[in-house]
């Protein structure tokens, strides 16, 4: 699991720390972390357009520095560049500059230049290997102001290495907003902890590939606010059989999905309960639906029902709405499942009932909801492009006003449940999004709800496994030297379903 605080408790830490340790010792264990990151960097040729074992010596580092201890971070880290060999140029941005960063850059050869120096900013930034963003850490508060939205825009546009110092400016800390401009990092350097807005786009997608230094923090930080997992954590989550298992015993979901019209999703879920590890799946649906689903999974045991689910036998776990319509049918099934003292499950058109019968998700069993977007901004009363642009803000919102496990699913999916930190999803990509990758996931976490996984472990590990099963899919057998990113192609729900047991093997490989 990787951990990340907000602002207020990164300070209160910082607080404890400092009044512990010797004057300046945070920022210079913070700048040589950062300083080691970037030599790193230039070492590999990763950086610019230094090739293979250029290394440090004679290599062009730009820092864009603001007039904050972000600042400083990165004139620390230029000075430790300069000292090793690195022709360093300060780009001064702020109101005002950190006294003892700039001094020490001067002292070890580097040079500075005003940010209202336009042209020399620009020449210098074009002519880097490597950028440092130290315009803003934790103390930046809304939108870029000038000049800083200016040389964000010039360095997003240059080809040297940007690496963000603790967080790319623009980017919010706590939330991961990004309100116009904002520096685009290949890697951020993040001091103490990590941020919330590292993990949850859009400051995700701005944060690159991120590491984190340890300046002794940890012992003052306190609880997480939001968390990673990592494979181990969903190994202990998704449920597994064991030498005792039965098909009863491994779990028993019951699949309320499809319609007369639309079929597609039940097909879908039901493949997802089933590739999930479910001891038996039993599936309730009009007609046409339970041929289909019969056709494509025999191994289903399923029932043709109208308005009562009494029929159907013994499940543990309800997963309900992919394609069941929004109808007086639908609104009896989801009152019938969501009336027992099971885990359920509610996806899809089930959404659309409940936001207008609110009333149905009183109950104490747990309830797990997977809206996307669109279907959390009408159970919020809000709109879609808030939801998108405020996740974790949304998320929380929506597990606290419903009473449910809520995982709002796209760009990040993140999940909430009050009293517990947020989970965000580090797997996925894309190409996940297509028809009826999102009722996969809903059978998947249906499936672990069955085997005994508590509502927020199901839907932590259902995200995860679906995830890495879209980017399987899409990146084929690691047959050539192409990263897996860049061999993606266009992937099918179906193709998610068959990846979910080759994402199951990597848990454990
Ligand atoms: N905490 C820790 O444990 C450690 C922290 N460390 C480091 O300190 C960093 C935090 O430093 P910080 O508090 O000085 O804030 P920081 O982000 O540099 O600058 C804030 C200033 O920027 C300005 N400004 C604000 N918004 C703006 C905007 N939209 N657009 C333009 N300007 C804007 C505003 O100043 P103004 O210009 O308004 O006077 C504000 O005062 C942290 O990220 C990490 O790198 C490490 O050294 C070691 C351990
Ligand atoms: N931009 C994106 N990046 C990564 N994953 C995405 C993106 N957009 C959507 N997804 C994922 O694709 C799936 C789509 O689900 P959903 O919207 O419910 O589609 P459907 O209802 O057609 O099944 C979800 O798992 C979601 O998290
Ligand atoms: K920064």
């Amino acid at each position: 699991m990787r951990y990340a605080h907000e602002v207020d408790k990164v300070r209160a830490a910082e607080r404890a720390l400092m009044a512990r340790s010797p004057e300046g010792a945070l920022m210079r264990r913070a700048a040589a972390g950062l300083a080691s990151v970037c030599a790193g960097l230039l070492r590999s040729g990763r950086a610019g357009v230094i090739g293979p074992g250029e290394g440090v010596y004679g290599s062009r580092v730009v820092l864009l520095a603001g007039s904050g201890d972000n600042g400083g971070d990165a004139l620390y880290a230029g000075a430790l560049l300069a000292r090793r060999g690195a022709h360093v140029t300060a780009v001064l941005a702020g109101s005002k500059t950190h006294e003892g960063g700039l001094a020490a850059l001067r002292s070890a050869g580097g040079r500075s230049l005003d940010a209202d120096d336009p042209a020399g900013s620009v020449a210098a930034i074009e002519a880097a290997d490597l950028i440092i963003d130290g315009l803003l850490g934790i103390g930046g508060r809304g939108g870029l102001r000038e000049p800083h939205a200016t040389l964000a825009g010039h360095a997003s546009r240059s080809v040297a290495t940007i690496v963000a110092c603790d967080l790319p400016s623009g980017v919010d800390a706590d939330t991961g907003v990004v309100s116009g401009a904002a520096v685009r990092a290949d890697v951020t350097v993040t001091f103490g902890t990590y941020k919330p807005g590292l993990f949850v786009d859009p400051g995700a997608g701005h944060a690159g590939v991120v590491e984190l230094v340890d300046i002794g923090l940890g012992p003052y930080l306190g609880d997480p606010d939001v968390v990673l997992p990592q494979a181990a954590d969903v190994d202990l989550w998704a449920p597994g059989p064991s030498r005792e298992s039965n098909k009863y015993r491994r779990g028993v979901p019951g699949v309320v999905a499809g319609s007369k019209t639309f079929t597609g999703a039940a097909v879908m879920s039901v493949g997802g309960a089933i590739r999930g590890g479910a001891g038996m799946v039993r599936f309730a649906s009009a007609e046409h639906s339970v041929e289909l689903v019969r056709h494509r999974w025999p191994e289903a045991v399923t029932s043709v029902v109208d308005t009562s689910l009494s029929e159907v036998g013994r499940v543990n776990a309800w997963v309900a709405g992919p394609g069941l319509g929004t109808g007086e049918h639908a609104e009896a099934l989801l009152a019938e499942v969501l009336g027992t003292d099971l885990p359920v499950l509610v996806d899809a058109d089930g959404l659309t009932v409940v936001a207008r019968r609110r009333d149905l998700l009183w109950r104490d069993a747990p309830t797990v909801l997977t809206p996307h977007a669109g279907e959390l901004a009408r159970l919020l009363g809000t709109e879609a492009d808030q939801v998108e642009a405020r996740r974790l803000e949304h998320v929380r919102r929506a597990a606290e006003e419903l009473g449910a496990t809520v995982l709002l699913k796209g760009s990040t999916t993140v999940i909430a449940e009050v009293g517990r930190p947020v989970r965000v999803n580090p797997t996925g990509t894309p190409r996940l999004a297509t028809a009826g990758s999102g009722d996969v996931l809903s059978g998947l976490i249906g499936a672990f709800l069955s085997g005994g996984a508590s509502a927020i472990d199901a839907a932590a590990a259902g995200a995860y496994l679906h995830g890495l099963a879209g980017r399987l899919a899409a990146s084929g057998p690691a047959s050539d030297e192409r990263p897996p990113d860049d061999r993606e192609a266009p992937i099918s729900a179906y193709d998610v379903i068959e990846a979910i047991p080759a994402a199951f093997r990597t848990l454990t490989g």
